[in-house]
């Protein structure tokens, strides 16, 4: 029996030019993964609340909002009222992140906390009683199409435990360098979601991708 695990595409690997087309192609999935990058917190650019609003009216899926941003607390209401259904921050770019994480809730949207490959487990274990979403990088954030950190492995296997020891409800997800080739033991070592990008977008079939990454064929 395989243990199965939401499937949450992530936009940054998506034609820009064909976002509603795009989104067409995945309502298979769980969750749709929106990557906020500010080209500070992170070398990279993207997109922003305006973009995420406009696509709302294009799916049904969770929008699953990954800021990757510096001062989060700025933002969370511009993101939320976008259409937010889960807002995830990185904890190395908050100053207070228990206050983030309470303003995620009371504007309504599920609350989840990101680390870097090299942040410690420990950093966020105070605010285990606020999370609904622990997000794991397995790559240094800012791009797609990097290689899985193999590590990060061990990280997943230790986050899995912290949120058992917990009793928490938060899902952990992980993002960066899954494939159809390293999923399983991703999801083994205790994954709930799966961020991929060009595992899915950059495939001709982006619906046939969801498809085998959720039946891991
Ligand atoms: O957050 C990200 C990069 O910062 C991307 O979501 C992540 O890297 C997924 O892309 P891929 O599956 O191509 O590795």
């Amino acid at each position: 029996m395989i243990i199965t695990a939401k499937i949450a595409p992530s936009l940054l690997a998506a034609d820009f030019s064909q976002l509603r087309e795009q989104l067409q192609q995945i309502e298979n999935a769980d969750y749709l993964h929106l990557d906020v990058m500010d080209g500070s917190y992170v070398p990279n650019m993207t997109f922003g609340p305006v973009v995420i609003e406009d696509l709302r009216d294009f799916s049904e899926l969770p929008f699953d909002t990954h800021l990757m941003i510096e001062n989060p607390e700025d933002f969370i209401e511009d993101f939320a009222e976008a259409g937010s259904d889960i807002i995830t921050f990185h904890e190395e770019a908050a100053l207070h992140s228990h206050r983030v994480l309470q303003q995620i809730k009371n504007e309504g949207c599920r609350a989840g906390i990101s680390l870097n490959p090299h942040t410690p487990l420990a950093n966020i274990k105070y605010l285990m009683p606020e999370l609904d979403m622990i997000l794991i990088m397995s790559v240094n954030p800012g791009f797609g199409g990097q290689s899985f950190i193999p590590v990060m492995r061990e990280k997943i296997s230790a986050a899995r435990d912290m949120i058992e020891r917990h009793n928490s409800s938060a899902e952990l997800a992980v993002d960066g360098g899954i494939k159809l080739d390293n999923v399983d033991e991703i999801v083994d070592a205790g994954a709930d979601v799966i961020v991929a990008g060009s595992a899915i977008f950059g495939k001709e079939n982006p619906a046939e991708a969801v498809s085998r990454f959720k039946n891991r064929v």
